[in-house]
């Protein structure tokens, strides 16, 4: 499971971040490890989402720390999020014109690597990506992430949408990378069932904060009591 060595792969400190004036995250706070999958359950609007994007630094101005590696994270966010850090927030984000080798080329990595952690897209190199399954382009956008080796994969609800088979078989893959690469990953997942198989401990979001950090060999036995406290109505987490 997680093979944390030494210096994390990313810590987050006290961030506190949202659009404009408004905050919507507080004082969030948390560390990933080198190979460790890190969940972030919440209920919708709970800031998960904004949490990802703060972390890359495509939100402005806010307070807190984030480190990769144990250095702070500075400059503009582009920098940041084309270095060190991978982030998948928009779904499917493939070029369904193009095919998958080209969609492979076009993110800047190398088609032989990318097949070897996704054997799955090796037939396929040669296809549009749009004639591609739900499933195999969100491997292929993960495959684009992944393919610059980040030290940080931020992830948002990989498994929207796709059956619960085809989310295992990506999640599976998203394991493998995260070892293969020695990379923490935050993986934004909306069902409990599936982050505790394939997370190593989940962070609980509800209100812009982080309430509750839980290891998955928990997660199902605490199912109702997260669902009741964090999952369900904005005043019974108070
Ligand atoms: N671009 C934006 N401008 C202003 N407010 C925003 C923006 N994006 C999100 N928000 C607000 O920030 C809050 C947190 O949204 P966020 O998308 O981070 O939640 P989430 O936990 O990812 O939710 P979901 O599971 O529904 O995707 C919500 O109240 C949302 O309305």
């Amino acid at each position: 499971m997680a093979q944390e060595t030494g210096t994390a792969a990313l810590e987050v400190r006290g961030l506190t971040a949202g659009y404009g004036a408004l905050a919507v995250i507080h004082d969030v706070t948390f560390t990933v490890g080198k190979g460790e999958i890190v969940g972030l359950l919440g209920r919708n609007g709970a800031g998960k989402t904004t949490t990802l994007m703060a972390i890359a630094g495509f939100l402005g101005k806010y307070t807190g720390e984030v480190l990769v590696e144990g250095a702070p994270l500075t400059g503009p966010s582009y920098r940041r999020s084309r270095g060190k850090i991978g982030i998948m927030v928009e779904g499917r984000s493939v070029f369904g014109t193009l095919t998958v080798r080209q969609n492979l080329q076009m993110a800047g990595v190398d088609v032989d690597e990318s097949v070897e952690l996704f054997p799955e897209l090796r037939p396929k190199l040669p296809l549009r990506a749009g004639v591609l399954s739900g499933g195999e382009q969100q491997m292929l956008a993960l495959a684009r992430t992944v393919g610059r080796r980040p030290s940080v994969l931020l992830i948002d609800e990989l498994s929207f949408g796709l059956a619960p088979a085809v989310s295992e078989r990506i999640l599976e893959r998203l394991r493998a990378v995260a070892t293969a690469l020695s990379a923490g990953v935050v993986l934004v997942e909306q069902h409990i069932h599936f982050a505790a198989s394939f997370v190593d401990r989940a962070l609980i979001m509800n209100e812009g904060l982080v309430r509750a950090e839980i290891p998955a060999s928990e997660l199902v036995a605490r199912e109702s009591e997260i669902e009741r406290l964090y999952l369900g109505g904005v005043d019974e987490a108070a």
